[in-house]
């Protein structure tokens, strides 16, 4: 019942990766939960409409920090999903100062997450600062850290599911992947005694991690309330579900129909004779059920044009791929995360499945309807 160690490839980056990702999802989980979750006003529309909350840019800074701390900044390339430019503005003041009392409020809990924390709270300057240094552009060299800070920015702002994702890519593979999903619990052993409330027997939120070529994916709980993170810790090998019979597979897509078409995942459904209702989930929440074996298919068939960015997929990918499952984008190659911000090349569409026997029924149907589609 131990997670990878830090005697393991790339050990260190886990640790810190697991670390920092646990932090980020206690920062998420108070701003959800408290009386500091983001009014209507702190919730901002970015130029393509997405929000974007106090939530993304602490989790970014406080990430960004941490990983140039344990790092050095000379060594550290983050691709990230905000920038600080709205921060930046003079009509931001108060929106920046709830930022830098975020990450500061977190940052003073490092101890408790096995990590070091800044002698003196940041100030706005170094906070507007961790959030800039995130604007590396990756590529096929070198290594380069992958951040959403919050991935479902929707879930989170409606109370719903949402992740913190990290990676690592290093010369175009991810090689390291931590998911932090606050609201996707790990259910206990279910116990037999009246006295006690099934409700009381799910544990709030997990984090799954992985390396690549490890062969395995873990999952352990979320450190909750004033509770420390201990490392090499309790964590348990997820494995994808066994079931390759379409009658019996669920299959996940976006909650939101202009983010994946609906109608076309409905008709492949048919096609491979899958009979579930489609699971609509928020976010990377998609990738961590098919990784730990809630679901075997998640289909995503975004507008054509829409470009897929590496955050929005990398560390999803790393943890199924080693749990056992195949990612591929729908015309059946693995994804390119060697190419920059996008999956430069991503033929139709994205396809996890926690086999191949389901993967090659999906990814056949696709070929043997887009020329009827209208995507
Ligand atoms: N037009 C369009 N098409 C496809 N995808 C888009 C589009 N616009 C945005 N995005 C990206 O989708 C991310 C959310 O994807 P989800 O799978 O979680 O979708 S949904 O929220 O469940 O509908 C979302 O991630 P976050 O911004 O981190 O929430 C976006 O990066
Ligand atoms: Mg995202």
């Amino acid at each position: 019942m131990e997670g990878v160690d830090s005697n393991h490839m790339y050990g260190k980056e886990l640790e810190v990766g697991v670390r920092v990702v646990q932090m980020a999802c206690s920062l998420c989980q108070k701003l959800q939960k408290g009386s500091v979750r983001p009014s209507p006003e702190q919730v901002i529309s970015k130029d393509d409409d997405s929000p974007v909350t106090v939530a993304d840019w602490s989790v970014q800074a406080m990430i960004s920090w941490m990983l140039s701390e344990s790092f050095g900044r000379e060594n550290v390339s983050v691709v990230a999903e905000e920038d600080a430019q709205t921060l930046s503005y003079n009509t931001s003041t108060s929106l920046l100062a709830s930022v830098v009392a975020t990450v500061n409020e977190t940052l003073a809990m490092s101890a408790r997450f096995g990590l070091k924390g800044p002698a003196t709270p940041l100030g706005g300057s170094e906070v507007l600062d961790a959030i800039s240094r995130c604007n590396s552009t990756g590529g096929p060299v070198g290594r380069h850290w992958v951040l959403d800070p919050v991935d479902g920015t929707l879930g989170f702002v409606r109370g719903d599911q949402y992740v913190v994702a990290l990676a690592l890519i290093e010369n175009g593979q991810v090689v390291v992947g931590v998911l932090g999903c606050p609201n996707y619990s790990i259910k206990k052993k279910l116990v037999n005694d009246s006295s006690v409330l099934q409700s009381d027997l799910w544990q709030e939120g997990c984090v799954m991690y992985t390396s690549k070529g490890s062969g395995q994916s873990w999952m352990q709980q979320l450190v909750q309330g004033d509770g420390s993170l201990e490392w090499p810790n309790s964590a348990s090998i997820i494995r994808v579900s066994s079931i390759d019979n379409p009658v019996m597979a669920t299959f996940c897509e976006p909650v939101e129909k202009a983010n994946s078409n609906h109608s076309y995942s409905a008709g492949i459904a048919h096609r491979v004779g899958l009979r579930k209702q489609p699971l609509r989930v928020y976010s990377m929440v998609k990738y961590a059920a098919i990784a730990r074996g809630d679901a075997e298919i998640y289909m995503k068939f975004a507008k054509a044009g829409y470009k897929e960015k590496i955050w929005d997929h990398a560390a999803g990918v790393v943890i199924v791929e080693e749990a056992g499952g195949v990612v591929t984008d729908a015309g059946g190659r693995p994804l390119d995360f060697s190419k920059g911000v996008y999956l430069e090349g991503l033929d139709r569409g994205i396809v996890a499945c926690s086999g191949v026997n389901l993967h090659e029924k999906i990814i056949g149907a696709v070929y043997a309807s887009w020329d009827s589609s209208d995507l």
